[in-house]
């Protein structure tokens, strides 16, 4: 057990790429705690997408001993925090756990919409913090310039920022000095009953459920009876220990410090982060201020190319479920579809990493719905029902009014770069609330509806500005707007998956472009079709596919029997991948393809 005076916990903050995993291999390095040849590069991101994508989506911790200049034992827990938009709850709940953070800032590069965004995080949590230029071995880095925009921007003390260079070692040893010097050690009273903070927890298949904590008062020990307070379950602790960053077990964590508990918890589920655990009886009486839970504010359907992988997919879906509680699904069958999932995403990003999972671990080609946010749809009876599904869209005549989630966009983009993003802004339905110049770069916040970013936001905002802007955004509520449900009929017949929200005013233009390309993606039949997008019994847009007249067998001549099957079997493999709507086969593809936004 470590005194309080020498620990220090802490984490480290920065717009992605800026070195945020590197700097923390090389304190790592630095201090030994791990063998100079067991260093792999980003040795914290432990999923292979994270490696492959270089980002970092679990929390994860490691614990390293440093003997400080002045002679005495530190021991230093570094939590990892995601530095992803859609992870902005995981780093907010992380940064409860801790007492400081070091700040990195690119300094060939300057402040990004990330920066601010989990700066503030670390400020809301009353953190003490420590800015450090990164990147100094860059020919462009230019440290006066970026510290001194730290202080515009971010309103701290930055001309004595620690210089750094993650990739050659220059200015980490200055690092360990100062988050010995200048974070604070935790307090918390060693003789009192336990109370300790579930930061996080992911299930591992040897291990079963591990818990990360953070220990307030009291002792954790192993072979104890713990409760969590939110919902008074017991149980025993079977191993307690910390990473380093591979797992050792202790005997004991105290006050201040962070480690990890196992006690035969099945699922992630029966874990709720931001609980109190504390001893079975005679425990603390006052819980910690619970944290809310990830809500998932982004809906789609997946479904499995091969219908017959659906049970495949369960299993797939079921296995993810057991380490991540942020994303939620129930079944859904489309008559267009066949039989798949609902499921609920913190984001797109979160969206995209469940998908590829299930891709590459699984092995199962999905089909993607296109993601929706969920409305609230106030009925005229007085009550108010959440639609995670616009193909659930209740009876119009008794329906009083919608509302759609709104975000609050903060983005950072070089002067020259400014007109496109401020016209994207509006295109998306933007309401500009503040605009500022930091050096060259403009800082714009929008108030945007949350449905406009979903699909394509962050890709147009990347081409528009060459990949030089930076985007960060939260959920700031629900607001009325004149939104309808624009369904689509072909062959006189509505099709649900194609089925979407949009606003009254962009209705006509998103109808047009959706019965243009599904004109191009459905194959002509032995008849005319009929392509309508409609709202209500309104029809606002129609294209009409001609009739084939060519009969695929006419070249047969009537004469050879096996040839004209072996065509007419041919016709009918086919039409295997398409998917039959009343007379008219409609190919997959097109589900995905037609509901592609881009504009
Ligand atoms: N030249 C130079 N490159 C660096 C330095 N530090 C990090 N990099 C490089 O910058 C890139 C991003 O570094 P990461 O450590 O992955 O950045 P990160 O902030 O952890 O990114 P996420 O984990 O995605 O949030 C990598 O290619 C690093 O090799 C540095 O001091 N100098």
């Amino acid at each position: 057990m470590t005194e309080l005076s020498k620990i220090r916990n802490f984490s480290i903050v920065a717009h992605i790429d800026h070195g945020k995993s590197t700097l923390a291999d090389r304190l790592i390095q630095e201090t030994g705690t791990v063998a100079g040849r067991d260093m792999k590069a980003q040795l914290l991101d432990s999923m292979d997408i994270e490696r492959e994508r270089g980002i970092t989506i679990k929390a994860n911790t490691v614990r390293i001993d440093y003997k400080a200049d002045d002679g005495e034992n530190y021991v230093l827990n570094l939590i990892d925090t995601p530095g992803h938009v859609d992870f902005a709850y995981e780093v907010s709940r992380s940064m409860r756990a801790v007492e400081g953070s070091l700040l990195v800032v690119d300094s060939s590069q300057g402040v990004e919409a990330q920066t601010l965004a989990n700066v503030y995080h670390a400020m809301e949590a009353d953190h003490e913090i420590v800015p450090v230029l990164n990147k100094i071995d860059l020919p462009a880095s230019d440290c006066d310039r970026v510290a001194e925009q730290i202080e515009d921007v971010i309103g701290i003390e930055a001309t004595g920022a620690i210089q750094v260079s993650a990739k050659t070692g220059q200015g980490i040893h200055e690092t360990l000095e100062a988050i010995v010097n200048e974070l604070p050690a935790p307090t918390g009273t060693r003789d009192a009953p336990l109370k300790a903070m579930l930061v996080d927890s992911w299930y591992d298949s040897y291990l079963g459920v591990i818990v990360l904590v953070r220990i307030i008062d009291g002792e954790l020990k192993k072979g104890m009876r713990v409760k969590f307070m939110s919902n008074d379950t017991l149980h025993s602790v079977d191993r307690i220990g910390v990473f380093r960053p591979e797992m050792e077990t202790i005997d004991v964590l105290g006050p201040g410090e962070m480690g990890f508990l196992t006690a035969s918890i099945k699922q992630v589920r029966d874990t709720r982060v931001g609980d109190t655990i504390t001893n079975d009886r005679q425990g603390c009486e006052v819980a910690l201020d619970g944290f809310k839970p990830a809500q998932p504010v982004v809906f789609c359907g997946l479904f499995p190319v091969d219908s017959a992988e659906f049970e495949d997919l369960r299993d797939a879906i079921d296995k993810l479920a057991l380490n991540d509680a942020s994303f939620t699904f129930e079944m859904e069958t489309s008559a267009a579809l066949g039989f798949g999932f609902r499921c609920g995403f913190l984001g797109l990003l979160h969206l995209e990493v469940v998908r590829d999972r299930i891709e590459r671990e699984y092995n199962i080609e999905l089909i993607t719905t296109a993601p929706s946010v969920v409305y609230h749809v106030f009925m005229r009876d007085g009550t108010m029902v959440e639609l995670h599904n616009p193909a659930d869209m209740p009876d119009l005549t008794h329906v009083d009014h919608l509302e759609e989630p709104r975000i609050k966009a903060t983005i950072l983009v070089p002067d020259e770069y400014l007109g496109d993003v401020l016209k994207l802004c509006q295109d998306r339905r933007g309401l500009q609330e503040d605009l500022t110049y930091a050096g060259s770069r403009a800082m714009a916040v929008y108030d945007l509806p949350l449905n406009e970013v979903v699909f394509d936001f962050y890709d147009r905002l990347k081409s528009v500005t060459k990949g030089y802007a930076s985007f960060d955004y939260q959920m700031t509520g629900y607001r009325e707007d004149n939104l309808v449900k624009m369904s689509i009929l072909v062959n006189d017949e509505p099709v649900d998956a194609l089925s979407m929200m949009v606003h009254r005013d962009r209705a006509d233009a998103r109808g047009r472009a959706m019965v243009e390309k599904l004109k191009d993606l459905i194959p002509r039949h032995m008849f005319k079709i009929p392509i309508q997008a409609a709202i209500g019994g309104k029809v606002i847009a129609r294209e009409t596919l001609s009739a084939l007249r060519k009969d695929v067998t006419a070249k047969c001549y009537g004469g050879d029997a096996s040839r004209k099957r072996k065509l007419l079997d041919k016709q009918k493999k086919g039409k295997k991948k398409m998917r039959q709507f009343g007379k008219v086969d409609i190919p997959q593809e097109a589900f995905i393809s037609a509901l592609k936004m881009d504009s």
